[in-house]
């Protein structure tokens, strides 16, 4: 098995750089369902252009990895504990090249692991089967979106849909509410593996084993294939829209399994994954470990973006850091901004440090990145930003009010919006929240020129670090303003009604 690992090395990289094939095609199909003018449409045409970009460059789609997962099978024989160790070494390197960020948190300690490997990291899967080869599939789920999977145990109530009961149209409801729930938090446009039935562990494992099956398949369950698409033919009626910004197209795939449960419990456990939908396999010779021939992968990929660059609509708006009151309060939701200057990313393990010391930088009139990037050393010792979309803002939603008005900051960029306490304080002391396409980690590295410092790398790791960027035009969409506005307030009301209509109470 001397080329084990080479082999998971190559399957981790594609995996993270290079969408797979049933994806692309399924995200050709969104693409054109939206009018390129509208925010939900200019957001895929940035979402297509980072999947070509990551793809050209072998750099990751998004700047979160996730957590990765293997689903292996092997012939009768093979040494798992071997194949376990190659995993480990493939993962480790693949972090040290930037393929993979690292994501492996000691819950305990608060402390990165640095190199992806700790308990529970990686997650393996092992199978065996009556085949000659090995198969190795591997999913790359991130954390936004895993943080909107949702598990329901029947009967239950359900915000703008009543009972749901145990039987068909109950899962049905359980499903809509998932989508509505998630609204562009995970990334939308995005995609559901479903479990009905088994305990809250195999639920949860086989909603993700859905998540396996290619995008085009039929379900071989005739009454869950109509289920599938039942799902299918209403959801995009929520009017939820990319990243939650309203519009035509919010799901592009829904897989349905079941397995059998205990008389007293009814779950129906719901994996969401984001646009950034990354799974990939390798058929492996189970006596080198050589990789035989890929599963999902397509050879040469076209285009999905229609062109190199961004076409921008002339509208955009130029703001250059410090900002002032007045720059803010000029702004208004649906405005889009190309902003440049330095700026510092902050996420949760800041937001809390921030609420209790100083900072080490004068925050005044600055801008927070709600961003955890991917960085790697040159041969010069100098850091290079190589991934760096924005991460879910709702996590700091405790902290950012406090934090907006103790320091003074002007604006918030992440993406999903934040909740009311936020909403207020940007109308009290003049603040903007920006929301930037999620998982589009080419497309804002892009827009990095330089990095001008870094505090707590130690203390944090590469993604909580305080990083202060240089940016040249970095674009995001204003969705709260100072002037008590929310986009995602409106579209979380209007797609609980449409839910309503959906899937009428009884
Ligand atoms: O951790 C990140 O960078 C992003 C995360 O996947 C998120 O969607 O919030
Ligand atoms: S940032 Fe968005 S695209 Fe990336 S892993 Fe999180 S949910 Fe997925």
């Amino acid at each position: 098995m001397e080329q084990l690992s080479q082999s998971l090395l190559e399957l981790i990289t594609q995996t993270a750089t290079n969408m797979p094939a049933d994806v692309r095609r399924a995200l050709k199909r969104v693409l054109t369902m939206e009018d390129k003018n509208n925010r939900s449409g200019q957001a895929l045409q940035i979402i297509g252009l980072n999947i070509d970009m990551a793809c050209e460059r072998e750099q990751p789609i998004c700047q979160d990895t996730g957590m990765p997962t293997f689903f292996i099978h092997t012939p009768v024989g093979v040494n798992q504990i071997a194949m376990k160790r190659a995993i480990h070494e493939a993962i480790v390197e693949a972090t040290k090249l930037g393929k993979l960020r690292p994501n492996s948190v000691d819950s305990v300690t608060g402390k990165n692991a640095g190199n992806n490997i700790g308990p529970g990291t990686p997650i393996i899967h092992f199978e065996q089967w009556e085949e000659d080869e090995i198969e190795v599939l591997l999913l790359l789920k991130g954390g936004g979106c895993e943080n909107k999977n949702i598990q329901y145990s029947l009967p239950c109530e359900l915000e703008h849909l009543g009972r749901a009961d145990r039987n068909l149209e109950g899962v049905y409801k359980c499903i809509l509410h998932a989508i509505w729930q998630a609204q562009g938090q995970g990334c939308s446009v995005g995609c559901l593996g479903v479990c009905i039935g088994g305990d809250r562990t195999s639920g949860y494992h086989h909603a993700k084993e859905q998540l396996l099956r290619p995008l085009d398949d039929v379900n071989p369950n005739p009454v869950l294939a109509e289920l599938e698409e039942r799902v299918m033919a209403h959801a995009n009626d929520l009017g939820i829209g990319t990243m939650g910004f309203g519009g035509k197209v919010t799901l592009f795939g829904c897989k349905i399994g079941a397995l059998n449960r205990l008389p007293a419990s009814f779950f129906v456990s719901v994996a969401y994954d984001c646009w950034a939908f990354r799974r990939l396999g390798v058929r492996l010779d189970p006596q080198t470990g050589a990789i035989r021939r890929w599963l999902f992968r397509e050879e040469r990929p076209q285009r999905l973006a229609d062109q190199e660059n961004l076409p921008l609509t002339g509208r955009e708006l130029h703001l250059t850091t410090p900002l002032s009151e007045e720059d803010v309060r000029k702004l208004r939701v649906g405005d889009v901004v190309l902003l440049s200057g330095v700026i510092y990313t902050g996420r949760d393990a800041l937001h809390k440090y921030l609420m209790e010391h100083d900072s080490p930088v004068d925050l005044r009139g600055q801008v927070i990145y709600h961003c955890g990037p991917v960085a790697i050393k040159d041969a010069q010792g100098r850091w290079k930003i190589t991934a760096a979309g924005p991460t879910t803002s709702m996590r700091e939603e405790p902290y950012q009010a406090d934090i907006i008005r103790r320091f003074g900051i002007r604006a918030v960029i992440g993406k999903g919006g934040m909740g009311e306490k936020t909403l207020q304080a940007l109308k009290d002391y003049g603040a903007v929240y920006l929301n930037a396409i999620g998982g589009a980690a080419q497309f804002y590295a892009e827009c990095v020129t330089e990095v001008e410092g870094v505090d707590f790398l130690e203390e944090f790791g590469i993604p909580e670090a305080m990083w202060h960027l240089r940016v040249k035009d970095l674009l995001a969409v204003v969705t709260m303003d100072s002037h008590g506005n929310s986009l995602h307030e409106v579209v979380e009301e209007e797609s609980g009604k449409n839910l309503e209509l959906i899937a009428p109470r009884r």
